[in-house]
């Protein structure tokens, strides 16, 4: 049977957070767009990442609110949380998000979705051509957004067992007795708290000096203590060398990075969370001359053009922060770049939390970056415990660490650990965009009582200088 070719203006590949509302907009504009997805509209956020994540994430603290019911002076006798369950109500979320993008594309022919694989095949002359299966789209733009998996490092034995990635834990029905974890990043530290909550013994191997390694040493040490505190253990500067299965389950050999001293953990389970593996590897990229870095991103400039005019990279792959929101954002910017006036570029503010409890909202440099930048630097920091609302709801750990540029008075960056975090990190997002000093915070009334007076707090222990 010949092929069926097609002709479009723009094809997208991956229907990811930026292909998706990517190919409603240019339609709309009156290009002719073609959206390709090989499995699942709403890529890793909404199919095992960020949606069901958040919801088991809520499940476990239903779980822990309950085991500490007593301070609150209520009684809770037996929490006992039914794995199943909690996973179940999470697929059903998932579910519901799916159906929605689904039917959003049921009676829609342009932009047209096309279910299959597919890999550029070359040049039609100017064009490109693209195979989906028996299919030959040919098209002047092409947009790729084809995410990430989980980069599986090499670890001896690893092929043997049946090990548990971002991409399977929701197939994983039975709770682990000993959940090993490898990876002390996001995704690492996310589901241990929540693995644990649910009764799981657990243990975090960290390659680096500390967990979540971008952030400030301080800001590190204070997720890690949190999770400590409710039993999960951690084992740093380590690397899993080698599994094996055994009888009662899996002995894992860690490797201190250090010293190279050995040590051997049984556990149940193992979780590989070490990072993420951009999907560029097999998409043809090379019948166009297009590419990748080491790292498998593709190099773009700041309106998300790759080296190969006519090819866009949006979201995960065109490296930097991976976030649903960036790769949100990466839509806007080639909307603005085909159907706009081209102004808006990754030249962002970006923020982002680690969904731990307390959580983790950052946005902007550490303090750290800052001092290695050369940038006159004041810090601030405010211990919630002499918030009034944290007292008053219970949830006194953490602090806010504000970095201020002492010249300007604008923020470089803050953290905020604490409960609502991903919440009240926000409030200094916006000062940040507008590029406002601090003092404009400092000046403002917060309702009271509020944890966002905490973040007013700790801007005001700055002084001008
Ligand atoms: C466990 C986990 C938790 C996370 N939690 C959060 C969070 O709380 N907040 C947050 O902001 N981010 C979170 N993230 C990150 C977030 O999910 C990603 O940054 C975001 O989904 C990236 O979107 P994307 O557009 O790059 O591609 P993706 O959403 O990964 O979509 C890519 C799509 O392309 C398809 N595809 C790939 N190759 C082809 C091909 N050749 N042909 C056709 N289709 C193809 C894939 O099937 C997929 O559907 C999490 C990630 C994980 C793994
Ligand atoms: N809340 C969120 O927004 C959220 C949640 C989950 C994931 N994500 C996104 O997904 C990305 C991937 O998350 P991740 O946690 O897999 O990656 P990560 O890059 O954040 O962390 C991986 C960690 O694994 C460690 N590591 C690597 N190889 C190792 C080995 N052999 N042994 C022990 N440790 C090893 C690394 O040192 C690193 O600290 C994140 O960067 C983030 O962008 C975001």
């Amino acid at each position: 049977m010949p092929n069926t070719i097609n002709h479009y203006d723009i094809v997208i590949i991956g229907a990811g957070q930026a292909g998706e509302p990517l190919s409603k907009s240019l339609a709309k504009a009156g290009r002719k767009v073609a959206l390709i997805e090989s499995t699942h509209l709403g890529g890793s956020c909404v199919n095992y990442g960020c949606t069901p994540t958040k919801a088991v994430i809520a499940s476990a603290r239903v779980a822990h609110m309950a085991r500490r019911a007593s301070e609150y002076g209520i009684t809770v006798q037996g929490v006992k949380p039914d794995f199943k369950a909690v996973l179940a109500r999470a697929k059903r979320i998932v579910e519901q998000s799916k159906q929605f993008l689904d039917e959003s594309f049921t009676q829609l022919r342009n932009p047209l979705l096309i279910r299959g694989y597919a890999r550029l095949n070359g040049r039609d002359g100017e064009n490109f051509q693209i195979s989906v299966g028996k299919e030959v789209l040919i098209c002047k733009q092409v947009v790729l957004d084809t995410g990430t998996r989980t980069q599986i490092p090499p670890i001896d034995g690893l092929d043997g067992i049946n090990y548990i990635t971002a991409e399977t834990w929701l197939e994983h029905e039975q709770l682990p007795s000993h959940l090993l974890i490898v990876g002390a990043g996001a995704i690492g530290l996310e589901m241990a708290q929540f693995y644990r909550r649910m009764g799981a013994a657990v243990t975090v191997i960290g390659s680096g000096p500390q967990v979540a390694e971008h952030e400030d040493a301080d800001v590190a040490d204070a997720i890690r203590h949190a999770l400590e505190t409710e039993g999960i253990q951690f084992m740093l500067n380590a690397k899993a060398s080698k599994v094996a299965t055994q009888t009662n389950g899996i002995l894992v050999t860690v490797t201190d990075e250090n010293t190279n001293d050995v040590r051997r953990v049984e556990a149940s389970h193992v979780f590989i969370a070490t990072g993420r593996k951009p999907n560029t590897d097999d998409l043809g990229l090379d019948t166009i001359g297009l590419e990748t870095t080491k790292k498998g991103t593709l190099d773009v400039d700041m309106r998300l053009r790759t080296s190969v005019p006519g090819i866009w990279a949006v979201g995960d792959i065109r490296g930097g922060p991976m976030f649903t929101h960036t790769s949100w954002d990466d839509f806007r910017i080639v909307e603005s770049q085909l159907l706009g006036d081209g102004s808006r570029t990754t030249d962002r503010v970006v923020p982002y939390a680690i969904f731990t409890d307390p959580e983790l909202g950052r946005v902007g440099m550490t303090e750290s970056d800052a001092r290695a930048a050369g940038k006159s630097v004041e810090v601030a920091r405010f211990e919630m415990k002499h918030n009034g609302k944290a007292r008053e709801i219970g949830e006194t750990e953490g602090f806010i660490k504000v970095v201020v540029d002492s010249d300007t008075q604008q923020l470089l960056g803050a953290a905020v650990f604490s409960a609502e975090a991903a919440e009240l990190i926000h409030i200094y997002v916006v000062l940040m965009n507008a590029k406002a000093p601090y003092t404009v915070l400092e000046n403002a009334i917060q309702i009271h009582p509020t944890l966002a007076e905490a973040v007013q707090s700790a801007v005001a222990t700055l002084k001008p200088a």
